[in-house]
C-alpha cells in the first residue's frame, strides 16, 4: 500500500505543483507584482501568452496602438513588459547617460537572432568601441567618397525604370517595392563590400536578399521558441531542429565570404567604406580594435538594417504619393522648379527641397520603416521612466506605430499631411499641438541608427530623381490597401506595389 501511495504521490504532487503555479503565478502577477499598478488589460498583466500570440501573428504594432489609445501612454503589455507612447520615453529609456550612470541595456535575448558581436547586442563597452570605429565609415568625408558609388546605382535605377515603363509603351506597370529593394541592396552592398549584389544589373533580387525576407515570417516563431523553451541553452538547438536557423546561416555565410573578398582588395586599407573603417582601426600594441568575426557579424547587420528599412521608407513614400495626387503635385512642382537639370540633383543639392523633407517625415510617421519595439531592459537598481519608478529587469518597449499614431501625440494621426512638418505659415493651426518629438524613426540616444544621415540623403536623392522623371500612380484598386493591416515582425511583410510611371509632359516648366 505504501508503494502504491509512493507511486501515486510523485505525479500527483507534480500536478499539484503545476496547478498551484498556474493559479498562483497569474494571481501574483495581478496582485503582488511590482508592476501591478500599471494600466493595461488584466489578461495581458496576468499571462505572457496574449502578448506572445499577438507577436506571433505579426500584429503587435496594431494591437499595442489600440491598447494605448484605450489605456493611455504607459501600458503593461505582459507581466514584466511596459510599453510607452509618451515621447519622453525615448529620452528616459534610450537617452545618453553620463559615464558612471547606468544605461538601460538592449534586450539581447529579445533580439534573439542578433548575436552579441553585433552593435545591437553588444554591452556598453563593446558597443562604444565598435560604434566609434564604424562611425568613420558614416562621416562627411566618407560620404564624399561614396557619392560616385551612390550616384552610379541611382543612375542605373532610373535607367531601369525608364526601360520598364512607358517609353513608347504607355501603361506598363511595375512592382516598385522590388525595384527599391534592388537599388538599395545594391547600393549598400557596394558601400559595404566594394561590389553590388547585381540586383539592378540582372533585374532580380539576389538570393541573399530573399534570405533576409525569409526571416520575417519566421521571426515570431523564433521568439516563441525563445520565450517558451525549457532552458536558454536549448533555445538555439530547438530553433535549428525546427528549421528556423537556415536563412540566418545563409546570411552569415554570405557576409563571411564577402568580407573575405573585400579584405583581399589591394587598396583595402585606404577605402572609406564600412569594412575599411572597421579593419583599419588599430588599438594598443597594433591589435585590431574590431576582430574579423565582429566585422562579419556587423556587416550582416548593416546589410539588413541599412537596406530593408530604407527600401521600406521609399516604398511607403511612393505609395502615399500615388494615393495622394495633390501632395504629389505639390512635391513634383517643388522638385522640378528647384533644379534646372536632372544632373543638378546630387546628394547635397537634394537636401534643399523643404517639402521633400516634410513628405519623408510624414511617410515615416504614417508607416515607421522599423517595425520592432527595440526593447531595453530596465537597468540594475531600477530607473525613473516618464516620471514613474520602474524596477530593474522590466522590459521597456516603444512600438513605433503606437507612438506615431497616438491621438495624444498628433492631430488627425491616421491622415497623411506633410504640411504638419512645415513652417508655421504653411501649417494648419490644427497641427500646432503635434508633438514632433514623438517621431524618431531612427531611434534615439547612443544606440540610435548610425546610418541615419546616409539614409536621409539616399532617400532624398532617389525620390527627387524619380519625381524629376516620372509621375507615379497606382496601377490598380488593390494598391489602395497596400499599407492596410500590414503585418510586421523584425521587418514589415510588404506586398508588391504595382504602379504606373509616366513621363511628365511639361517637365522642368512647372
Ligand atoms: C530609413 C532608413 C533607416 C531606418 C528607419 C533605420 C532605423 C533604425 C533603428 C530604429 C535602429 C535601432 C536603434 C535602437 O536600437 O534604438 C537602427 C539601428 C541601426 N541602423 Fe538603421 N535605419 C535606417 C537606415 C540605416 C542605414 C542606411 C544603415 C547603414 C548603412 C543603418 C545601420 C544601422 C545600424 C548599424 C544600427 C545599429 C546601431 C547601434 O546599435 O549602435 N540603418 N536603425
Amino acid at each position: 500500500m505504501k508503494d502504491v501511495f509512493d507511486f501515486l504521490s510523485l505525479p500527483v504532487m507534480l500536478i499539484a505543483v503545476v496547478i498551484c503555479l498556474l493559479i498562483f503565478h497569474p494571481l501574483y502577477n495581478l496582485y503582488l507584482h511590482p508592476l501591478r499598478h500599471y494600466p493595461g488589460p488584466r489578461l495581458y498583466a496576468a499571462f505572457h501568452l496574449p502578448y506572445a500570440i499577438t507577436y506571433l501573428r505579426g500584429r503587435s504594432n496594431t494591437v499595442m496602438h489600440n491598447l494605448h489609445e484605450r489605456y493611455g501612454p504607459v501600458l503593461r503589455v505582459a507581466p514584466n513588459i511596459l510599453s510607452y507612447t509618451d515621447p519622453d520615453a525615448y529620452r528616459d529609456i534610450r537617452g545618453h547617460r553620463k559615464q558612471g550612470n547606468g544605461q538601460n541595456p538592449t534586450d539581447v535575448e529579445g533580439f534573439f537572432f542578433m548575436q552579441r558581436q553585433t552593435l545591437l547586442g553588444m554591452d556598453r563597452d563593446g558597443h562604444t568601441r565598435v560604434r566609434k570605429v564604424l562611425a568613420h565609415g558614416f562621416g562627411a568625408k566618407s560620404l564624399q567618397e561614396q557619392e560616385p558609388v551612390i550616384r552610379k546605382h541611382v543612375d542605373l535605377f532610373i535607367r531601369r525604370l525608364k526601360d520598364m515603363t512607358c517609353q513608347g509603351r504607355p501603361g506598363g506597370t511595375l512592382d516598385i517595392v522590388a525595384w527599391f529593394n534592388c537599388v538599395i541592396f545594391d547600393l549598400i552592398g557596394d558601400l559595404s563590400f566594394g561590389e553590388p549584389l547585381g540586383c539592378l544589373e540582372n533585374s532580380r533580387l539576389h538570393p541573399w536578399v530573399q534570405a533576409v525576407f525569409d526571416t520575417t515570417t519566421m521571426y515570431g516563431k523564433r521568439m516563441m521558441v525563445k520565450w517558451y523553451s525549457p532552458s536558454p541553452s536549448l533555445t538555439a538547438w530547438i530553433g535549428w531542429a525546427v528549421g528556423l536557423s537556415a536563412p540566418h546561416s545563409k546570411q552569415q555565410d554570405f557576409a563571411a565570404k564577402q568580407v573575405e573578398k573585400r579584405l583581399a582588395i589591394e587598396d583595402s586599407a585606404t577605402r572609406l567604406d564600412f569594412v575599411g573603417a572597421m579593419h583599419r582601426a588599430e588599438g594598443e600594441g597594433g591589435l585590431k580594435k574590431v576582430s574579423k568575426e565582429e566585422i562579419v557579424y556587423n556587416m550582416r547587420l548593416i546589410m539588413l538594417a541599412g537596406s530593408e528599412s530604407t527600401a521600406t521608407a521609399l516604398s511607403a513614400t511612393a505609395f502615399l504619393l500615388a494615393a495622394h495626387p495633390d501632395v504629389q503635385r505639390k512635391l513634383t512642382k517643388e522638385v522640378r522648379s528647384t533644379f534646372k537639370r536632372e544632373e543638378d540633383i546630387d546628394l547635397w543639392s537634394a537636401r534643399r527641397p523643404k517639402y521633400l523633407g516634410a513628405v519623408l517625415n510624414e511617410a515615416m510617421r504614417v508607416l515607421p520603416p522599423a517595425s520592432l519595439s527595440m526593447p531595453r531592459v530596465c537597468q540594475d537598481g531600477g530607473d525613473t521612466i516618464c516620471g514613474r519608478w520602474v524596477p530593474a529587469g522590466v522590459t521597456l518597449e516603444i512600438w513605433p506605430v503606437a507612438m506615431t499614431h497616438s491621438s495624444r501625440n498628433f492631430a488627425k494621426p491616421d491622415e497623411f499631411v506633410p504640411e504638419r512638418w512645415m513652417d508655421d505659415e504653411e501649417r494648419d493651426p490644427v497641427f500646432e499641438k503635434d508633438k514632433a518629438d514623438a517621431l524618431k524613426p531612427f531611434s534615439y540616444g547612443p544606440r540610435d541608427c548610425i546610418g541615419k544621415s546616409l539614409a536621409n540623403v539616399e532617400m532624398r536623392l532617389i525620390l527627387a530623381r524619380m519625381l524629376w522623371n516620372f509621375d507615379i500612380s497606382l496601377a490598380d484598386e488593390k494598391g489602395k490597401n497596400w499599407a492596410k493591416d500590414m503585418l510586421g515582425w523584425n521587418l514589415w511583410l510588404k506586398d508588391p506595389l504595382n504602379v504606373v510611371l509616366t513621363t511628365p509632359v511639361r517637365r522642368g516648366k512647372e
